[in-house]
């Protein structure tokens, strides 16, 4: 062996010892990518949101279905403790809430250096509560209860708990298609609940109330309820409420919500006090719990999804598409028996601002029968930028004819590059480099080992 060849040789030895290290450091021994892949058999994507993707897997000690979502380093904005860990906010929010019946449950985590698999129960079969009502444009309003309910009380729950969840909406919300329980999904967003305000926002913004719009500021709880709001409205129209941050801050002075659908006064009575747009004046989340709509004794999943079938047996039986869910049956993975009693349709996302179509200049419910929906997830449309806010704040102070939607999409052509395409691909590109790396490592154990 030549001179330069052996110098070569050492130094990538002296490299590759520097890596371990730092993959030690990093936590490899217990919570490293090795062992994530000695645990855990990954499968499909199972669906993907603005921060991160997730993946179907397998626990493969006694094949429980699980979900692993693959956050990114970069992405991850607060950060927390756990076991003198330094963790995404993420983990935390979610550990602290596992206790919690209508919370996905965490069920281990895993560092490596470019991001953090977070491993989570996965109810089966499933359909997140989007997909749910995009499937059926809108749901009933006995459906809705049955669903906000339960959601209702979870939020509370997690308050107890100090956990704010801060990004509540269809997207996040799993629902478990054999017994009809809702699961909070994503804490991405999560916090630790407290009095002050906050002042830093990292949600939804068609869900976030006029307060943030126009003070740059929120209480957690009245935050909370604001967004209930929303998703209840949504569940029953198959639309948002407001289209922008425009609608959001000035829906109010335009009198009362038009509904698209028929539904009760008492949910809408509930709905205006959620939406309510002084946030002091806005109901509490006891207050919603004790709403004379929400005591109300929901029917059975059973009853609700029955008479789904019925209706689907009128119409085309192939047009199954919660296929995407119920595909996995074909997998290796253990099956259980389901009913197949709730369809969805897929369809390709295409809105690139607006999800909601609300009337933006009056609240005239229209006459025609209402057919839109929302086609994409808001999750997968680019979060507004700090100079979007602030040119929504601005437009929303003044009170002239200054067009919000305009000013938004001017300044969202200046980030097309992060689309939620670019973002997946460095994703994927950095999963496959932790597992080439994995291997290589393996090799240069064994090279260390000879
Ligand atoms: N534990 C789970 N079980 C079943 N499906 C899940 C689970 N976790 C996530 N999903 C699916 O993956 C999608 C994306 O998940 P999640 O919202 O956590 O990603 P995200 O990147 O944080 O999204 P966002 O941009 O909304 O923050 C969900 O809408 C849901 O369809």
């Amino acid at each position: 062996m030549t001179l330069p060849v052996l110098a070569k040789k050492m130094k990538k030895l002296a490299s590759l010892q520097f890596f371990n290290l730092k993959l030690l450091l990093n936590g490899e021994s217990s919570r490293g990518f090795s062992k994530f892949k000695k645990n855990y058999k990954l499968k499909a994507e199972l669906g993907r949101g603005g921060f991160g993707v997730v993946y179907r897997a397998v626990r493969t000690s006694d094949n429980t279905l699980v979900a692993v979502k693959f956050i990114e380093r970069s992405n991850v904005k607060e950060w927390a403790r756990i076991n003198g860990e330094q963790v995404p906010m993420e983990i935390c929010m979610l550990a602290k809430c596992s206790k919690i019946r209508g919370v996905i449950r965490l069920l281990d985590w895993y560092s490596i250096p470019e991001g953090f698999l977070i491993v989570m129960e996965r109810p089966y079969p499933c359909i997140d509560m989007f997909d749910f009502i995009k499937g059926q444009g809108k749901i009933s309003e006995e459906m809705a209860h049955f669903l906000f309910r339960q959601i209702t009380v979870t939020v509370h729950e997690c308050v107890q708990n100090r956990v704010l969840h801060r990004d509540l909406k269809d997207e996040n919300v799993v629902i478990d298609l054999v017994t009809g329980s809702t699961k909070l999904i994503d804490f991405g967003a999560a916090t630790v609940l407290r009095r002050s305000q906050y002042s830093d926002f990292q949600g939804t913004r068609l869900y976030c109330p006029p307060e943030w719009f126009l003070h740059s500021l929120y209480l957690g709880r009245e935050a909370a309820v604001w967004s209930l709001g929303v998703l209840l409205y949504n569940s029953l129209n198959g639309r948002l409420p407001f289209r922008n941050e425009k609608d959001i801050c000035t829906a109010h002075l335009l009198g009362p919500l038009p509904f698209f659908v028929p539904v009760s006064s008492e949910v809408k009575d509930l709905i205006s006090k959620c939406l309510t747009f002084d946030p002091f004046q806005r109901c509490s989340l006891e207050a919603i719990l004790n709403h004379p709509w929400v005591k109300q004794q929901p029917l059975s999943w059973e009853l609700l999804t029955k008479n789904k079938v019925q209706k689907k047996t009128s119409m085309e039986k192939s047009d199954d598409h919660i296929s995407e869910t119920l595909g996995e049956q074909s997998e290796t993975e253990e099956e259980r028996s389901h009913p197949t009693t709730v369809s969805t349709s897929k369809q390709p996302g295409t809105s690139d601002e607006g999800v909601g179509l609300s009337a933006s200049s009056s609240h005239t419910p229209p006459k025609k029968q209402h057919k839109e929906h929302r086609m994409a997830k808001t999750s997968l449309l680019a979060p507004p930028t700090s100079v979007e806010m602030k040119a929504a704040v601005q437009a929303s102070k003044t009170p002239t004819q200054f067009n919000v939607h305009t000013a938004l999409k001017n300044q969202r052509q200046i980030k097309k590059h992060q689309s939620p395409h670019a973002v997946n691909s460095t994703v994927l590109t950095a999963l496959r480099r932790a597992m080439s790396r994995e291997a290589q490592n393996r090799i240069s154990g064994v090279f260390l080992q000879d």
